[in-house]
């Protein structure tokens, strides 16, 4: 489904700040997988995720999704096709328009569902029906601006954008990380239905271990640039918090002590 191939980035190349991030990166995501990936700061987690949506080209190396190579496809046409989060509630929706009107634009990024008269009350309807889904009583808000939702309402609605029409890759960068805990659980929860529901291909860094742990089907850990370990099966179904902490620390063979993955 999700194929990186050999893929490099080099920030800043020929200058003082040069910072080579990913060096013959490799990696591949099966259809319905569910990716969770930690790892230290500026291990190149949100590079790979800015790689895939197209925020920049690589250097080398090649990007397939679905079988198509889409290595030098504009990042608004991967938009199409591929849903991201970011950690930041403010980005993804548009403050200024209503719940329903940026519900709309999400809606309508299926060329199909075009009409020049709007969307008909069926579809207004449909919309409504699914922020309901939500459980956050957002339904009754649907002329709401998306600026006086609270972080996490914001959140909830971005990943229902996302995912509205049925994207071929979810891509979640930290997207819980700047929410009250009781929050972040409660948009986790979400992600989890919503990923369960419509079969997504998904990827989610985190520097949460246990959310790590607890969501998804298989576990990446990352350090500068490199895949450290890559836990699925039962080999991850065993895998506790403690243990995969030794784990790093293991391969890292440095103290944690100051990583933010231990202070989440
Ligand atoms: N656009 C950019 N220009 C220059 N350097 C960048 C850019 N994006 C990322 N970097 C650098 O690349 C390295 C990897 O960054 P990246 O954001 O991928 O790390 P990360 O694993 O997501 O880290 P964190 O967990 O701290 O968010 C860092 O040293 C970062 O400063």
């Amino acid at each position: 489904m999700l194929t990186l191939d050999r893929i490099s980035k080099t920030f800043d190349p020929g200058t003082a700040s040069e910072k080579k991030v990913l060096e013959n990166f490799s990696l591949h995501l099966d259809r319905g997988e569910f990716v969770t990936v930690i790892g230290s700061n500026g291990a190149g987690k949100s590079t790979i995720i800015n790689a895939v949506s197209g925020a920049f080209y690589v250097d080398s190396g090649r990007i397939a999704l679905d079988g198509q190579d889409i290595t030098f496809m504009k990042d608004y046409r991967r938009a199409h096709f591929i849903g991201r989060l970011f950690q930041d509630p403010m980005q993804g929706t548009a403050p200024s328009m209503s719940v329903e009107e940026n519900l709309s634009l999400a809606f309508i990024r299926n060329d199909e569902h075009v009409s020049p008269f709007g969307l008909s009350a069926r579809e207004k309807k449909y919309l409504r029906d699914r922020v309901a889904t939500l459980e956050l009583g957002l339904e009754n808000r649907m002329s709401a601006r998306v600026g006086t939702l609270s972080g996490g309402q914001r959140q909830a609605l971005t990943l229902l954008m996302a995912t509205l029409v049925t994207p071929k890759l979810l891509m979640l960068d930290e997207h819980t990380a700047a929410l009250d805990p009781a929050t972040a659980e409660k948009v986790l929860a979400l992600t989890k239905n919503i990923v369960a529901e419509n079969k997504l291909t998904c990827m989610m860094i985190t520097h949460n271990i246990s959310s790590a742990l607890a969501l998804g089907s298989r576990t990446i850990m990352m350090d500068n640039g490199r895949i450290l370990f890559d836990l699925r099966d039962e080999e991850r179904a065993r895998m506790t918090v403690p243990a995969l902490l030794d784990r790093f620390k293991e391969a890292m063979q440095k103290n944690l002590d100051n990583d933010r993955m231990l202070l989440s």
